[in-house]
This record gives C-alpha cells, structure tokens and sequence, in this order.
C-alpha cells in the first residue's frame, strides 16, 4: 500500500492520481483539515476543485502509515527533518519518497540525505520534475523523474508510482536529480524578479541559460551525472518554472521585480534554497553568481536593479 504524508497542493495531487488506479492514504497533521477532506471528498484548503477519486483515504493518524510500505514525503522541505525525526519509529524499514525540493538552509543537505540521517533503515528515494499539482490533479498528462540509488527498488516504484498521466522516468543519481529540482526553484526567482522588473525576455533566456551551467557546476562538484541535470529533474523543470506563472517560485520573483509584497504562508522553496545553495557553493568553491543574487535579493540586502548591475559588469569570459 502507498500513503502519503502532506496534504498540500502536490501531496493531495499525487493521492488523487494514485487513488484514481488503487488505493492510497493521504495523512495531514491537522484532524480538523482531514474531517473537511473526509466530509467534502476534496482539499479545499491545498487544492480547491479536484474530488477525491474512491481510491483516497485520509487520517490525521501516524498509526494509519504502518501498512504502507512505501511512503511519500510532500511536506516543504525545510520541515522535512523535523516531520521524520517526529514520526521516524513508524517510517523504520520503509521506502520513503521525498516530494520535496530544495536544499535544507541549516544543514545545507537536500532531502535524500535527511531521510538517511533521520531514518536509516529505511530506503530513500526521490520523485522530482516538471508537474503542477493542478495538472496532475486534472489528469493532465506529465513526466517526472524517480530517483533511487537502489535500482531494483527504484525499478519497482517506477511501476508503482507512474499512473495514467504521470510517466516516471527512472534513475539512480539521487543527487542530481534532487539537486536540479532545488536549483530550478532559485532560477525562477531570478527570472520572476526579471520579467517583473520589466528587464525582458532575452534577460530570462539569458538567466535560465546561464543558470543552467551554475546549476551543472554544482550538481558536478557534488558528484552528480550531467545528464540528470539534462533530464527532467533540471532542465525540464527549469524550463517550467522559469517560464509559468503557476509556479509559486516565479509569482515571488514577480513580486519581488515588482517591489510588492508576497504572502509569507505560500510556499516558496526557491527562497531558504537559494541561500543554503549559496553557502554549499562558497564551501565548495563553486561560481554561482546567479544563486548568490538571489540569497540577496530574498533577504532583502538587495535591490534589483543593483543585481543587473552586478551581474552585467562581471568580467567577460567564454561560454
Ligand atoms: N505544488 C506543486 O505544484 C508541486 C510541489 N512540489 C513540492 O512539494 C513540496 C510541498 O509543496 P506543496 O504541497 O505545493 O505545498 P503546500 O504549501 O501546498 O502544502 C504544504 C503542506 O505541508 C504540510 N506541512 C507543513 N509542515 C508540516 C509538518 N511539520 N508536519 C506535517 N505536515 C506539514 C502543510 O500542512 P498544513 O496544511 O497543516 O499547514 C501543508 O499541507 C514542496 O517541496 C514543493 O516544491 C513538487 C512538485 C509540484
Ligand atoms: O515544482 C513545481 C513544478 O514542477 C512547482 O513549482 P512552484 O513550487 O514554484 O509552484
């Protein structure tokens, strides 16, 4: 059996596109949230307008997880540690698929190695890649990525994971696969902060290009395969985040273009990344100008158009 823990946007997309071809349980911290769910067969909360197919049950119960032997992990990344140090006695033995993206700011690891620390008897995997929750919720067709360095198991969540409209693609480089889906997120805040600012799009072509090579530069250095960062994971979700304004990432680079406000309970992983990914850089002497402006600009030490500055008056040098 699958179940899920996280009844967010993406969380309750994978429940509804799973639970449209078996069975699945969606588990949510909170029992008032899982009485509206169960009573409405919907999450108006995360993701308004998708009914829950029969296939999905929900439970604000950890004890509802212990028949599941493969659990997927949709919380926003910076709660990860804490959400599997609490509840790591009953995820023992498991195979725990992080659905998260991001690198996490105190430790600056990424998903991956955080189940592995909190959880080590269990094995981790990820799933990443170009997918709005509102698409797969619809049953729009999407492609992501499963990765897991287990290639049997990775072999066998493939199968189980992949649904009528979502086509895994499999591999074992869990770090670049994890790598290219955190990254991306720091880039569509760039390109957000673009496009809002009215710089244009050849300055987003250029961005999402060159943030490209920063995003291979560092997934190299950290011993990943380029042509993960190629796949999916990077490049395709690159391209979707940085070009769609359904992404979170982008509106809050908008934003930011803009000089207005966000709401600060909308999730944005691009934004604690882009700082963790910044220091992971410097400590390994790695060139990410791009994420380095964006920690800035996040943390308000910034403003754009001194980032254009900055980044248009670095030395010229070969592609
Ligand atoms: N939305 C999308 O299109 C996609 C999202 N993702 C990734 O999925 C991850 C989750 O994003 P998304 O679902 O959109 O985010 P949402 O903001 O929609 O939801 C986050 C969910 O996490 C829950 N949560 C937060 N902290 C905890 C905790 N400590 N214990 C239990 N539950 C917790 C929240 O619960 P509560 O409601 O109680 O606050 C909420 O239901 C992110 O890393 C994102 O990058 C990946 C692909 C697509
Ligand atoms: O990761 C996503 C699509 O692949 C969702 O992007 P946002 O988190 O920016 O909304």
């Amino acid at each position: 059996m699958i179940a899920i823990m996280g009844a967010g946007a993406f969380g309750t997309a994978l429940a509804l596109t799973l639970g449209r071809e078996g069975e699945v349980t969606l588990w949510a911290r909170d029992a008032d949230h899982v009485t509206e769910m169960a009573r409405t067969r919907e999450n108006a909360r995360r993701l308004p307008g998708a009914a829950f197919p029969y296939g999905v049950r929900v439970s604000e119960h950890v004890e509802a997880l212990r028949l599941a032997q493969t659990v997927l992990l949709a919380v926003p990344m910076q709660r990860l540690r804490a959400v599997l140090e609490e509840h790591a006695g009953t995820l023992a033995g498991k195979t725990l698929v992080a659905c998260c993206k991001g690198v996490e700011l105190d430790t600056q690891q990424g998903p991956v190695q955080i189940i592995a620390e909190t959880v080590p008897d269990a094995t981790p995997a990820i799933v990443t890649g170009p997918g709005f929750a509102n698409d797969i919720a619809r049953g729009l067709p999407t492609a992501m990525t499963l990765a897991c360095a287990d290639a049997l198991i990775g072999a066998a969540l493939q199968d189980a994971l992949s649904t009528g409209n979502l086509r895994l693609y499999r591999t074992t480089d869990t770090i670049g696969a994890e790598l290219g889906g955190a990254l991306k997120n720091v880039m569509a805040i760039a390109c957000g902060a673009t496009i809002g600012a009215g710089f244009g799009e050849s300055a987003r072509a250029a961005l999402m290009t060159r943030g490209y090579a920063e995003m291979q530069r560092m997934a190299q250095a950290l011993g990943a395969r380029p042509e993960t960062l190629s796949g999916l994971s990077g490049f395709g979700d690159l391209i979707l985040t940085c070009t769609s304004e359904q992404s979170r990432n982008m509106r809050f680079g908008l934003s930011i273009g803009r000089g207005e406000g966000f709401d600060p309970n909308i999730t944005v992983e691009g934004a604690a990344t882009a700082r963790a990914a910044a220091l992971r850089a410097r400590a390994l002497q790695v060139e990410m100008p791009i994420t380095e402006i964006v920690a800035l600009l996040v943390a308000g030490e910034l403003r754009v158009d001194a980032a254009l500055d900055r980044l248009l008056s670095r030395p010229l040098k070969e592609e």
